[in-house]
């Protein structure tokens, strides 16, 4: 059952004293994971040494392309399983636990890509968390009047929950007429059928009507304030800012990096996994010349690191050899060249 909640100053308070790196310690950890990793092929996909998520707070996780965020999402939900590794919740170990049995103790997750079931109704998407998600109880289904009283409660939960994200006028309508942002609601409803106590949202924004992203960075808020703790994958820093209380960097599989969203920038591992992972790679603008995509995280990245180093009073005259050597498009440059890249847009 989701625990009491926490003030705004209260969870500035708790991570006052976190330190600001990788495996960091936190004073009340729900979730702590260890020695997590997953291979495929040759490539170690995770391989997280020490984490702890705390508990009632919101915990951004971000990272390049291929960090492995999705993985480890997978990892810790029951739908994939680790080479090696333990994560317990409250100290109860999870690990061989399937999504509806670690769904049982509270922990929930929802999809990059959103699963609703277009050719069924919203409300029946939605009571399909009750059992996706609690698994099948053979007594309810042996004893049919068992079976309706439990029918009726997940129905009734089902639009509640559809009241709360202002689906209920949609309830009778196939969840294929939803719009991506309405999708996303959805499958939030669809998480919480089962009271979490954990929630795993990967990509929550993605794919998400602007008129609909304030509401949605709300309903998320809106859990951390009921009481659950919320680990969300986020590419946008403007969301990531927005919402965390505490942010985890993932980079080639391992966590590189933790801070409070504000200090993030003064993290060189953060900047160097943004440009490192994208040397290779293309930028990529819109059609008005604003980095779109992983180019749009390394702009942030890059301005925060310019920002920092004028906050800490140093110039902008001779850029770190570290991020001019890592530059995209630096290719051909000395790798310890002092001199700028020549950035041309495609
Ligand atoms: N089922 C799989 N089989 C083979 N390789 C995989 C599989 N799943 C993930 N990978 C690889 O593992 C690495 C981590 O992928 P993952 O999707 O976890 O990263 P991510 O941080 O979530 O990336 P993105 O931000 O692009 O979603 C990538 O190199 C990916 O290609």
């Amino acid at each position: 059952m989701p625990d009491a909640t926490l003030s705004a100053a209260q969870r500035s308070a708790l991570f006052d004293s976190v330190a600001r790196e990788p495996g960091a310690a936190k004073p009340d950890p729900i979730l702590v994971v260890d020695g997590l990793s997953r291979t495929f092929g040759g490539l170690r996909a995770v391989d997280v040494a020490h984490l702890e998520i705390q508990r009632g707070c919101i915990t951004g996780l971000i990272g390049p392309n291929g960090a492995g965020k999705t993985t480890l999402f997978n990892l810790l939900t029951g739908f994939d399983r680790p080479d090696t590794g333990t994560w317990s919740m409250d100290g109860m170990p999870l690990g061989g636990l399937h999504p509806h049995q670690l769904a049982r103790r509270g922990i929930v997750r929802t999809f990059q890509l959103t699963k609703a079931l277009s050719k069924m109704t919203v409300l029946d998407n939605v009571r399909l968390g009750a059992t996706d998600q609690r698994g099948e109880r053979m007594l309810g289904a042996l004893l049919p009047w068992m079976w309706h009283r439990q029918e009726r409660a997940v129905t009734e939960r089902a639009r509640e929950l559809l009241a709360r994200f202002a689906l209920d006028a949609k309830a009778d309508d196939l969840a294929g007429s939803l719009s991506g942002g309405q999708r996303k609601l959805l499958e939030m409803a669809r998480a919480l059928m089962t009271e979490p106590t954990v929630v795993m949202l990967d990509e929550p924004m993605a794919g998400v009507n602007p008129a609909l992203t304030q509401s949605l960075l709300g309903h998320i808020k809106a859990l951390r304030d009921d009481g659950m703790t919320v680990v969300f994958v986020e590419h946008d820093m403007d969301v990531i800012r927005d919402i965390s209380d505490w942010v985890v960097v993932m980079a080639q599989g391992s966590v590189i990096a933790e801070a409070p969203p504000d200090q993030l920038s003064s993290s060189p591992a953060v900047v160097d996994a943004y440009l490192g992972s994208h040397h290779d790679q293309a930028l990529e603008f819109d059609d008005e010349g604003n980095p779109v995509g992983a180019t749009a995280a390394l702009a942030v990245a890059i301005e925060e690191a310019e920002a920092h180093t004028l906050e800490s009073g140093g110039d902008l005259s001779e850029p770190s050899a570290t991020v001019l050597a890592d530059m995209p498009g630096a290719a051909g440059q000395p790798e310890t060249g002092t001199e700028p890249p020549t950035q041309e847009k495609p």
